[in-house]
């Protein structure tokens, strides 16, 4: 899936794993601690040269060795360094315990600490083994350096963050900069974790990469690589219909700008054809607004019946704008009965919330040609136990809800989850928050839609739609409106 590995994504788990693995073949374990810790110090010094002193915060586990070993190397450039443990630093073990007997520093406790103007704090307390709630120390020193507004460079994770889910553990440092070790954790990217981290900068402290790959988990940060070769070649000979036909359905005649948007972006994203479905009252509102895309009046289910005669009408968006009721439910049911592909969002999830089961047993039969985009409240509706499942990471629920669908899943918000019903998942980077505005999860839908009509699976439609998206958003500049976004897509290929 991968051609580089800068995309990689490990669970603290699997990564200490990878750790088990590189010690098992041999490899020197406290040469890790070291390359670590001085790759801390290495960006420390390049990002705050000026600094009046490093203040170095160490736990009681290995992250707290990384630490160790950045106070000394941070010390032996002459830089003044004050050292504070969390807990007795005489009962560290293995190569923490190491890495303070080589440290010069005497430490004092925590509790002791009093961050200054001038200081620069590393905060190497906790890392990929935090296991609850930090204890009332830590909240402590966290809201001081807080109050002081200190800049904070983190070891591995800022202490707090889960690694695995991203989640707050009752209190987290807010770094400016983050130093993480072979792969990124899905707390890096994963809300609130990502607001924590700053900068992330991955360092590669020499495990050998087929040791990571063994233990990879199908995760990885959304980009290119992951579709890239699933994206429709244009060649000379392209033809409109080869290049597919999608097809979405505008809501009444008080509801069809969504419509508009979704088969304009569908269109930009490379759609051959694509044609707005709507009740006979929009007609004339979408009519007045439309000109590359084309218009048909479907109202009924026998209209959509007599639609689908047509086989090269393959793809649907149904959802932006449509209205929730039985008429969402029984078109999605005629489109899936006929063997269509769908982009499911908005008004066609919620339609179905009393009976998700209804739609998941609609799509289950085949390859995956269902693609749900639920934001967090229209995912709660579809899957509300997994929404309410405090264990669960985002990507875990999205996992979860892809499986049990069919479908491919695109769980939106800042932090966008990719996922597939063979367990494939991404999470997306690359969205600026400019496409929190009304209007740009229609245009995400027609992105996808139009992907999903030049033949791009279903997976694959859904993560290279998000990236695009958020691609688009980038260029559209801050002050983007839904309408300016669509004209800043781009077509892959
Ligand atoms: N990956 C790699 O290849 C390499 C990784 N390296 C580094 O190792 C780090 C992982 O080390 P780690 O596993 O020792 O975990 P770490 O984060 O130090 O914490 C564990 C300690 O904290 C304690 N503890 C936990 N939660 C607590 C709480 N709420 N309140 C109080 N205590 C709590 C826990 O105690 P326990 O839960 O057992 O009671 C245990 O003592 C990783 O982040 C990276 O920096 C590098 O050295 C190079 C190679
Ligand atoms: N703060 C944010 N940062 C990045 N992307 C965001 C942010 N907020 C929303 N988005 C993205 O914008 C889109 C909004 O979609 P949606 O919630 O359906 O809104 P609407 O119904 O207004 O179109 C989604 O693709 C979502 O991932
Ligand atoms: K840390």
């Amino acid at each position: 899936m991968a051609r580089g590995h800068c995309n990689w994504l490990l669970t603290p788990s699997a990564m200490g794993e990878v750790d088990a693995a590189a010690a098992a073949s041999g490899i020197d374990s406290y040469g890790l601690m070291e390359k670590a810790g001085q790759a801390v110090a290495a960006a420390v010094l390049r990002l705050f040269p000026g600094a009046e002193r490093f203040v170095v915060l160490c736990g009681p586990g290995n992250n707290g060795g990384d630490g160790y070993v950045a106070a000394r190397a941070l010390h032996e450039t002459g830089a003044p360094v004050a050292l504070f443990h969390f807990g007795d630093p005489a009962t560290l073990k293995g190569d923490a315990a190491t890495a303070r007997s080589r440290c010069p520093i005497e430490g004092a406790p925590l509790d002791t600490c009093r961050p200054a103007p001038g200081d620069v704090i590393v905060d190497a307390i906790f890392g990929a083994g935090l296991a609850r709630a930090v204890p009332p120390a830590v909240a402590d020193i966290v809201q001081r350096v807080d109050e002081a507004g200190l800049p904070v460079v983190a070891v591995d994770l800022p202490s707090g963050i889960d690694g695995r889910t991203g989640v707050v553990m009752g209190a987290a440092f807010r770094a400016r900069h983050t130093v993480t070790f072979m792969t990124r954790k899905p707390g890096h990217l994963l809300l609130p974790g990502r607001m924590h981290c700053g900068s992330v900068e991955t360092f590669d402290i020499g495990i050998p990469f087929r040791l990571v790959e063994a233990k990879g988990e199908r995760l990885f940060v959304n980009g290119p690589e992951a579709w890239d070769a699933a994206m429709p070649q244009t060649d000379a000979a392209a033809h409109k219909f080869r290049r597919g036909h999608l097809t979405v359905f505008s809501g009444g005649a008080a509801a069809t700008g969504a419509a508009r948007l979704a088969a304009a972006a569908g269109l930009r994203a490379g759609a051959g054809v694509v044609t707005v479905a709507s009740p006979k009252e929009a007609v004339a509102a979408n009519a007045a607004h439309l000109t590359a895309v084309m218009l048909k009046a479907v109202e009924t289910e026998s209209d959509l019946a007599d639609y689908l005669h047509d086989e090269r009408r393959s793809v649907f968006v149904l959802g932006p704008g449509f209205g929730v009721g039985a008429k969402a439910r029984a078109f999605v049911t005629a489109l899936a009965a006929a063997g269509r592909r769908l982009v499911l969002d908005a008004d066609g999830i919620t339609a179905f919330a009393e009976d998700p089961q209804a739609l998941f047993s609609a799509f289950a039969d085949s390859v995956p040609r269902l693609v749900l985009t639920p934001h967090e409240g229209e995912f709660a509706r579809l899957f509300p136990d997994l929404a309410a499942d405090p264990a669960l990471s985002k990507v875990d629920r999205a996992r979860q809800a892809a499986a049990r669908a069919n479908a491919a899943v695109i769980y939106k918000g800042a932090d966008s989850v990719i996922a597939a019903p063979d367990g494939r998942a991404l999470i997306n980077g690359n969205a600026p928050p400019s496409l929190a505005t009304a209007g740009s999860g229609d245009v995400l839908a027609g992105i996808v839609g139009g992907l999903l009509a030049q033949g791009v699976p279903a997976f694959e439609a859904a993560a290279a739609g998000v990236w695009l998206h958020g691609d688009a958003a980038q260029r559209a500049g801050a002050g983007l409106t839904a309408e300016t976004l669509i004209n800043h897509i781009d077509r892959w290929h």
